[in-house]
C-alpha cells in the first residue's frame, strides 16, 4: 500500500517538478528585486530572469518572446483575451463563437459579455466530442470578431481539430484564439505551424507553480490586438499591469523548458500506462469511454461505469486513490459535467464518469493498484444496488 493516495488527478494539477522548485527557491529571499526597477542590480537580475522565462515559454509554443504576456493563470489570461478583443472590436461586431465543452473560464467570460450586449454561438459537439467544422464555419457572420475553441478539453483530453478551425478563421478574417492550458507541455503546441492568433496556458498543469500562466498574442499581424483589463503600472507592454510574480515566472520558464526536453519521454512514459489503465477497466461489464479514443491527450481518460454513482467511489476509495468525475473548480457542485451532457450523455452515465489523469510521475506500480482498486470497489459498489440487480436480472 502506499502512504499516501494515489494521485491521478492531474488535469485538476500537477506536482512542482522538483527541478522547477529549485530553480525559483533564489528568487523568493535572495534575488527578490522587482523586475520593473530599472535603477539597481536587484531589479536587473530579476529583469534577466523574466527574461529568459518569456524565452522558454515562447520556445515552447513556436512564439518570440515580444508574443508571451505573464499573467495569474490560464483564467486571467482568458479573460484578458475574450474581454479584451471583445472591446477592441466592439466597432466591427459583437459575435464570437465557442464550444459548448469549453472550461467554465472561457463559458462564465462569454457569459457575462452576452449580458453587455455580445451575440456568444456556444457551437455543440460531436458524441466523440469534437465539433463539427461545418457548423463552425456556418456560424461565422460579418459581425465575427474571435473564435474561441480549447485544444483540449480538461475532462476528456479530447483535441479539437486546431489547424482546421484556424483555416476556416483565417479564410474569413476573424481571430482564432485557443486555450491550450491542458495540452501546453503534454502535447507539441506550435502557434505558427497551427495558425492560433491568441492561447492560453497555465503553470500549474505541466509541473509548473500554481497561480502562473500566460498569454501569447500574435503580435506580428496587426489585426489581433486586445483592450488591457488591468490599469496600471503599464508593466507587459501595458496589457497586464502589476509587479510580476518573479519566482513564479522562473518557475513557467523551468518548467516550459523540461517539458520541451522531455516531451517525448514524459509521453512514451504515460501512454502505455494510460492504456493499461483504460483497457482494463473498460473489461468491467457496462463500462464505456467518454470521448475519441484517437485525438485525445496520452495522459487523460473518462470513463462512465453504468449504474455505478462515481461520488460515493470517489468518497469511499479516496485514501487509495486521488480521482475526480470531471473539473476541479466545479466539483463541489451536483450538477452533472456540462462536458459530458454536451457529448450526449445521460444524466446519469455523467454521473457515473471518472477522469483519470496520469503524470510524468505516476508508475506502473500506482497504475496497477488503480486497476485492482476500481475493479473490486466497482464490483462492490455495483453489488449494493438495486438497478445493477434488477439489470442482471433483465439478462437472465
Ligand atoms: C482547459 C482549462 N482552461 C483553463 C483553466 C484555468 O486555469 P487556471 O487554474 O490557471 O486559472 C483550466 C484549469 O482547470 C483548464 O483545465
Ligand atoms: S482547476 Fe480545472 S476546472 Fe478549475
Amino acid at each position: 500500500m502506499f502512504q499516501q493516495p494515489v494521485y491521478l488527478d492531474n488535469n485538476a494539477t500537477t506536482a512542482c517538478d522538483p527541478r522547477v522548485v529549485e530553480t525559483m527557491l533564489p528568487y523568493f529571499s535572495q534575488i527578490y528585486g522587482n523586475a520593473a526597477s530599472r535603477s539597481h542590480s536587484f531589479g536587473w537580475a530579476a529583469s534577466e530572469a523574466v527574461d529568459l522565462a518569456r524565452e522558454q515559454v515562447a520556445a515552447l509554443i513556436g512564439a518570440t518572446k515580444q508574443e508571451i504576456i505573464f499573467t495569474s493563470g490560464a483564467t486571467e489570461a482568458i479573460n484578458l483575451a475574450i474581454k479584451g478583443a471583445y472591446e477592441m472590436y466592439a466597432g466591427k461586431g459583437n459575435h464570437i463563437i465557442t464550444v459548448a465543452t469549453e472550461h467554465k473560464a472561457v463559458l462564465d467570460t462569454c457569459e457575462h459579455l452576452a449580458k453587455k450586449g455580445a451575440r456568444i454561438t456556444f457551437l455543440p459537439v460531436e458524441a466523440s466530442g469534437l465539433i463539427d467544422l461545418q457548423k463552425l464555419e456556418d456560424a461565422i457572420s460579418p459581425d465575427t470578431i474571435l473564435i474561441s475553441v480549447m485544444f483540449a478539453n480538461n475532462e476528456t483530453g479530447v483535441i479539437q481539430p486546431i489547424r482546421e478551425i484556424s483555416q476556416i478563421a483565417r479564410k474569413h478574417q476573424v481571430i482564432f484564439m485557443s486555450d491550450a492550458t491542458q495540452a501546453v507541455g503534454k502535447i507539441p503546441v506550435n502557434v505558427n505551424d497551427l495558425g492560433i492568433d491568441i492561447l492560453t496556458l497555465s503553470g500549474h498543469k505541466f509541473y509548473g507553480p500554481k497561480g502562473v500562466g500566460a498569454l501569447y498574442i500574435r503580435r506580428r499581424d496587426p489585426r489581433v490586438r486586445l483592450v488591457a483589463q488591468l490599469d496600471g503600472g503599464g508593466h507587459e507592454r501595458g496589457l497586464r499591469s502589476g509587479t510580476l510574480n518573479v519566482p513564479g515566472i522562473v518557475g513557467l520558464g523551468k518548467a516550459s523548458q523540461l517539458s520541451m526536453l522531455e516531451m517525448e519521454r514524459d509521453i512514451q512514459h504515460i501512454l502505455p500506462l494510460r492504456d493499461k489503465l483504460e483497457n482494463a477497466l473498460l473489461q468491467l461489464e457496462q463500462t464505456f469511454r467518454n470521448g475519441t479514443a484517437q485525438h485525445r491527450l496520452p495522459h487523460t481518460c473518462n470513463l462512465s461505469f453504468n449504474y455505478l454513482e462515481s461520488e460515493v467511489l470517489m468518497m469511499t476509495y479516496n485514501r487509495k486513490i486521488a480521482l475526480s468525475s470531471g473539473s476541479a473548480c466545479t466539483s463541489a457542485s451536483m450538477e452533472p459535467s456540462h462536458v459530458l451532457k454536451a457529448m450526449g450523455l445521460s444524466d446519469e452515465m455523467a454521473y457515473a464518469s471518472l477522469r483519470f489523469g496520469l503524470s510524468r510521475f505516476t508508475t506502473e506500480e500506482e497504475i496497477d493498484f488503480t486497476i485492482q482498486t476500481m475493479l473490486e470497489g466497482v464490483e462492490e459498489l455495483r453489488g449494493k444496488s438495486i438497478a445493477w440487480e434488477l439489470y442482471k436480472d433483465s439478462l437472465s
